[in-house]
């Protein structure tokens, strides 16, 4: 009892604040004066406040297409069914990405920050990620996916930017099933996938393929598709990070269970047999095979027991650090989790502390005027300046204070 009010206690998660949103929403108003073509889908409730309906797609699509341009300068379009994205959740993902590439709890690969390169899983026909990285920070981007609509799209997206269209490479993902279910599917990869396949007779060079044998197949809930991360990264191939927005469902009955809102999304976009947990699972397998080839590798997950079950996962192969956050999407929940197999930069806490459930301490300098709340956020400082990530929750009295892996402190 006392732990659940606990957890109704703990403050929700606020919109991240480097988002151009965070401080100032859209303003409907404002957006349906300026462009003539969204002004039809905005209506006034009785309390005189702009709204938009959110079941209608061709409202939610018209309000992405206009905020990519009016706050990013972005020129964007999809095609009718495909997932819209909402361009405030989006971001916060970005700025997510762009703390843990600046947090120094692992060293940096690439020295030159102006020279950030990430690789979008199932990039989608709106292609939100590298455009969003790319125009608010510079950002070069692999975009990768499967279907022709989802390249077409995302190419047209990319060409119509012309001012960051340099940094966005489109990359197909070959799918290349009858190699993949070659009777020498056994046989080692290379890193870039591709490999001489001696039973086609030909011995030529075969498209990237996975690591997908056919035991993958019968067993129950693994990912089953075409290629994810290894397979698609080719050999030498070095990224900053990856990150994700997987088919989250598992079935389309699944996927159409909030009626509250149209963002569209056909089945491809949104389902995979064994949903985002096979799909990051796999991510997590090409992770363990391509290892230090990314910095962070990172997914958004839908369901926060999946995130139970992939710290699990991570904690099995043996990564050095993982991170998670909760992303605020309006009335839906979403998660983010980052791993690494690059070593710490450094240990800050011994590891036979670790392994103690009482940590004790002294904090100095502290004036006598002090309360006990600036205690609280004395410790939260000096965690924090020692390169942890700390959350000082006001109403529990205590700092969640995790940093290395294997070393949490409550
Ligand atoms: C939920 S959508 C995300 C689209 C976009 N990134 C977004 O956030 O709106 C998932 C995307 O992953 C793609 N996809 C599915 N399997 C894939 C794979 N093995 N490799 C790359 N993309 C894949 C789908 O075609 C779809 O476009």
């Amino acid at each position: 009892m006392k732990n659940k009010k606990r957890r109704r206690e703990q403050p929700r998660p606020t919109i991240h604040p480097r988002n151009k949103y965070s401080e100032n929403p859209p303003d409907f108003a404002l957006l349906a004066s300026l462009y003539p073509s969204f002004s039809p889908f905005v209506f006034y409730g009785r309390d005189g406040r702009p709204r938009i309906d959110w079941t209608d797609f061709g409202a939610t699509r018209e309000l992405t297409r206009v905020l990519l341009l009016h706050d990013h300068g972005l020129d964007w379009w999809i095609p009718d069914g495909q997932l819209c994205p909402t361009v405030p959740n989006r971001s916060n993902y970005i700025h997510w990405i762009e703390d843990l590439l600046s947090s120094e709890i692992i060293p940096k690969i690439n020295n030159n920050a102006d020279n950030i390169r990430g690789f979008d899983i199932g990039t989608g026909a709106n292609c939100i990620y590298p455009l969003l990285g790319a125009s608010l920070l510079g950002w070069a981007f692999v975009g990768s996916d499967v279907t022709d609509v989802a390249l077409e799209w995302a190419e047209r997206n990319v060409k119509t930017n012309p001012k960051i269209s340099d940094l966005i490479e489109i990359r197909k993902v070959d799918t290349c099933m009858d190699a993949v279910l070659g009777e020498d599917s056994s046989e080692d990869l290379l890193c870039n996938g591709s490999k001489t396949n001696p039973s086609n007779g030909l011995g030529r060079e075969s498209a990237p393929i996975s690591s997908y044998t056919r035991d993958d197949a019968v067993e129950e809930n693994s990912y089953s598709g075409p290629p994810i991360l290894f397979g698609v990264v080719r050999d030498g191939e070095t990224f900053d990070f990856c990150m994700c927005n997987p088919p989250f469902f598992e079935s389309m009955e699944e996927a159409g269970l909030n009626p509250k809102t149209s963002c569209g999304g056909t089945s491809q976009e949104m389902v995979c047999p064994g949903g985002e947990k096979a799909f990051i699972t796999r991510i997590i397998e090409d992770s363990v095979r391509l290892k230090q080839s990314f910095r962070w590798y990172t997914s958004m997950v839908g369901r926060k027991s999946n995130l139970k079950s992939l710290i699990a996962k991570l904690r099995e192969v043996g990564v050095t650090i993982v991170k998670t956050t909760e992303f605020v999407q309006g009335q839906t929940c979403r998660w983010g989790i980052a791993w690494s197999f690059v070593p710490p930069a450094r240990k800050i806490v011994s590891p036979y502390l670790a392994e103690k459930s009482n940590l004790s301490f002294m904090l100095e300098g502290l004036q006598r005027q002090f309360g006990a709340i600036h205690v609280l956020q004395s410790i939260e400082s000096f965690f924090r300046e020692a390169g942890a990530s700390c959350k000082l929750n006001v109403h529990s009295f205590s700092v969640d204070v995790s940093f290395l892996w294997n070393y949490c402190i409550k």
